[in-house]
């Protein structure tokens, strides 16, 4: 109720998500002309994969970074990218981010990003995490986590950056802060 109300106020998406739901066979996915293969030029498989219905003004960000969508600079690069072209299209009003690994919703930051590592591409690294949340928790679209795996630690600070978080009831998906026992302190900012 909350979210249905929320969506109606901030951008007229109303019964979007029961649309969704109750006839997703029919619609009808338009990828932005903002992200037209063609365009891209990566040389290892897109991190991020979105797909932009304009008949709701939805966009689904489909997290696809085998195994666990770990938060590489890379990866948050790309999402990024992905989140200011989505948030450039007027025509964009709500956002989902999900992800396409099983049971994995994101493992957090990178833990390789962060060893054996010049202090310049710590320093890349860590402003790479500042601008994912960012620009997620200032983004003008209706922003939703759906949330089908286990999400520590970044992907838990991914998610709460969002405007809403839905979880599948697993009980074999954790969600939660544990820099703590990894032994890390995220830096002050
Ligand atoms: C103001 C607030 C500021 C900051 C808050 C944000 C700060 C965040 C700090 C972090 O995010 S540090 C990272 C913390 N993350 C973790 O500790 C997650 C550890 N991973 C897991 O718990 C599990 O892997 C999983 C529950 C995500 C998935 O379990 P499962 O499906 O059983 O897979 P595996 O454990 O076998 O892992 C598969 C594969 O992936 C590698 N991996 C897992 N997590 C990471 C990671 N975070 N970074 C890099 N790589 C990761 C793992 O090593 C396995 O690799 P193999 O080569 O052995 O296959």
């Amino acid at each position: 109720m909350a979210l249905r109300a929320a969506l109606r106020s901030r951008s007229g998406l109303s019964g979007l998500l029961s649309q969704r739901s109750s006839c997703s066979s029919d619609i009808r996915m338009c990828v932005s002309p903002l992200l037209v293969p063609q365009e891209r030029n990566y040389s290892t498989p897109p991190k991020i994969r979105v797909e932009f219905d304009q008949s709701t003004g939805v966009a689904v960000m489909h997290m696809q970074s085998p195994p666990v969508n770990s938060l590489s600079l890379d990866f948050l690069t790309e999402l990024c990218i992905s989140v200011e072209k989505l948030e450039m299209d007027k025509s964009c009003r709500g956002l989902i981010i999900t992800s396409a690994q099983p049971k994995v919703f994101s493992a957090g930051l990178d833990i390789t990003e962060m060893y054996g590592k010049s202090p310049e591409h710590c320093g890349a690294f860590w402003r790479s995490v500042q601008e994912m949340w960012l620009k997620l928790y200032g983004s003008n679209m209706v922003t939703i986590a759906a949330i089908n795996g286990s999400s520590p630690a970044g992907g838990c600070l991914m998610a709460m950056t969002c405007d809403y978080r839905i979880m599948a009831d697993n009980p074999r998906y954790n969600i939660g802060l544990n820099e703590t026992q990894l032994g890390i302190v995220a830096p002050f900012w």
